[in-house]
Parts: structure tokens; sequence; C-alpha cells
């Protein structure tokens, strides 16, 4: 769904915001050290001079590679502000914003309040918290969570990441059958001059009669592929209706409801980051907030990369993969609906390593034909209801 060259502009008339909440932080583990007994104390010494020269070697090496990552990382923010500030006339050359990274460095420094600073992560089978509270919560605060013992079998996971890499390896003659006349952009994304290295697949409009079978038969997906697609699918969607019913509940708006109503559009999308060693440092997909209501992503368990931006400070924070574990990114519709409440959070995938990365979102958009209005309950006499209308 997510066309990263072109931002998809919103049809908001009016839109009032609260006044943001303190950020709240998961603080982090510190790990200490066990002691090993030396099984031959003669040795101490010498062991002792090995190790320090190990470790003096080790030192010279990370900080080379460390420089390396952060010129690549510092050139890639500068062409992405650029592409974004060209408006603004963002001028900035490569040296102060080094700079400025050093000094942020050094402000940091000795807080390992800061460096660990992540995203909520909420276990749903956690009954000694209020569910939908936490899940309010974090669409106010952040935008984004991460979600644990969610009900979408792991399994189940594995094989749609599997299908995935299978389908994003065909031939692009094939992968460029995978269209979708109308809305536009809703079929294959190639990799083009915004997002070079990324491309992905896409099954617009989930629910919608024969759309699985119309997107299969598109790439001559095979019917063991097609089961996992539609079963992965629609255990996701299940999991996105559960949400509904729970932002509901947290807000006060009857927790039996569907929120997502039968005719909202859904979007599955198969995302793969082709990153070589030359991509390292750079941007996979550039700084955006998703369009849509929500989205429920399956980051890549083992690759790094997606990073978030914690509205409070402003600062990009590592959304670290948790293998088994859902993303749930709020979407600019959901801002709408909310009144402002819920943080649209913008995002960005880096390359942190020169490995494939593959990521599967299922976008929860906006209702087809009717338009999305803050519930009156969630508008007061100070504030003006916000309309979203899709186009
Ligand atoms: O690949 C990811 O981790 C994030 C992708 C994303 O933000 C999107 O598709 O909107
Ligand atoms: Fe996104």
């Amino acid at each position: 769904m997510q066309d990263f060259s072109s931002p998809i502009p919103l049809n908001v008339r009016k839109i009032s915001l609260r006044r943001e909440s303190e950020a709240f932080v998961i603080p982090g583990m510190v790990h200490l050290l066990g002691r090993r007994e030396n099984p031959n104390p003669h040795s101490t010494i010498v062991e002792f001079g090995v190790a320090a020269r190990i470790i003096f070697v080790s030192i010279i090496v990370i900080q080379a590679a460390n420089s390396t990552i952060k010129a690549n990382a510092v050139h890639a923010q500068m062409t992405q502000t650029k592409f974004y500030n060209s408006k603004t006339k963002f001028k900035r050359d490569y040296h102060s914003l080094l700079q400025q990274k050093k000094i942020r460095k050094k402000r940091n420094r000795g807080s390992l309040y800061m460096a660990m600073k992540s995203v909520p992560v909420i276990d749903m089978q956690d009954l000694s918290i209020n569910l939908p509270e936490k899940i309010v919560k974090a669409c106010e605060e952040w935008g984004c969570f991460r979600l644990v013992n969610h009900g979408v079998p792991i399994e189940l996971m594995s094989e749609m990441k599997a299908v995935t890499r299978t389908l994003m390896d065909l031939p692009m003659e094939i992968k460029q059958k995978n269209y979708h006349p109308e809305p536009a952009g809703k079929g294959y994304t190639p990799p083009n001059m915004a997002s070079p290295y990324f491309e992905g697949l896409s099954l617009y409009d989930l629910t919608s009669p024969g759309a699985v079978h119309g997107f299969c038969s598109q790439i001559d997906v095979s019917p063991y592929q097609r089961e996992v697609l539609n079963k992965y699918a629609f255990a996701v969607y299940d999991l996105a209706q559960l949400l509904g019913s729970k932002l509901m509940e947290g807000l006060g708006l009857g927790g039996t409801d569907q929120l997502f109503k039968d005719d909202w559009a859904f979007q599955l999308k198969m995302n793969k980051y082709n990153y070589g060693p030359e991509t390292v440092g750079l941007t996979g997909a550039v700084m955006h907030s998703d369009p849509g209501f929500l989205t429920i992503l399956q980051d890549d368990e083992i690759v790094n990369g997606l990073e978030a931006v914690d509205k409070i400070t402003g600062e990009l924070v590592s959304v670290d993969p948790i293998p088994g574990s859902l993303v749930v990114n709020v979407g600019d519709v959901a801002t709408v609906w909310s009144n402002g409440r819920f943080c649209n959070v913008k995002h960005r995938v880096q390359c942190y390593e020169p490995t494939i990365r593959i990521s599967i979102a299922l976008f929860v958009l906006a209702p087809k034909y009717e338009k999305v209005e803050a519930p009156p309950q969630l508008v007061d006499s100070t504030t003006l209801a916000a309309t979203f209308l899709s186009t």
C-alpha cells in the first residue's frame, strides 16, 4: 500500500490536537557479567596480556566500523532531510549535522534510560494489566507498540514469512502482474527513486469476494502458498478487529461494537528490502506515517531497521525485533477519528546490515465510501471534530 515516493494527501478539514501527554519508557535491563573461574591460575598473566591486546584491537576495529556507519547514516539522513524539507530550504552541511550528532550523544551519555528507550510492549495475555487502557495509552503516547501473545500462531507467521520470501523472488515480469486498477498504487510497488531498495506485492481489499483469488491468479501463487496467505491474512484481520474493540472499550465507547465495519478496506502488503554492503546506513523506506487507521506489521525478526519518532523529543528510536511479536502503527485516519488523541507515528526503515529484509503489513485503511468522523464522545465544546474522507 505504501508508495513511499508519494505521500497520500489527507482530506482533513479541521483537526484539533489535545495537549501532548508525557512519554513513557520501558526501562531496559542491566546485565551483570558473571565471573568465571580460571582453571589454570599460572596462566593468568599471559591470558591477561593476550586479552588486553584483543580488547585493544577490537576497540580500534569497532570504532572504525562505527564511524563508517555513522558517516553513511548522516549522509543518508541529509539526503532524506533534503528530500522532505526542500520547501523550507533546509541547509545544514554535512559537518554541522555530524557536530549535532556528537553533541546529542554527549548529552545522552551516562543516561542508560535514554539509550534503552523504545516503544511499549503489550502482552495481550497479561491478566494483571487493563488491556484496553494500555492500548489506548500506547496509541496516545507513541502511536507505535509491540504486541506479544497476540494469538496469531508463531508457525503461521514463519510460514507466511517464507511464502513472502519466495513470492518476492519471482521474476520482475511476474511481480509486475500484481495490479489493481482502482484506487491507484494498490498493486506491485517496484523500487523507485525515493526508495530504490524497496519493493512490495499488494493484496488490496482483502475482505471483498474474490480478492485473495484475484491476487493469487495474477502471480501464479501455488495452492499451498495461497492457503498460508489466506490463513495468515485472516488471523491478522481477526487481531485487528480485536484491537478495534479494545480501543472502543478503552475510550469508553462500548467494547462490543465493531469499529472496522464491513465496508472498510484492508490491504495485505509483502515487503522486501534489497540490502547489500553498499546500502548499509542508507534508507530502505523513507520517513512517513501510515495513511490508514492502523497497521499490523510482522517485521523481520532478525534484520533490524524499523525506527519510530518519539513525539515528545522528536528523536528516532529503534523498534528492535522481538521474534514472534507484531508491531502496531497508528495511522492518519486514527488520528482524525480520535480527534487528535492518537499519534500517527512517523517511522522509517534503515539499512543496518547487508542482508535481505522481509516484512508483512496488514493495513486497516478506512471505509471505502463513508467518511470517518470523531465519535461525539471524543469531541467536547472546546474542540472541533476532524473529518477524513477516502478519495
Ligand atoms: O518494513 C517495515 O518494517 C515497515 C514498513 C512500513 O512502514 C510500511 O509498509 O508502511
Ligand atoms: Fe509504514
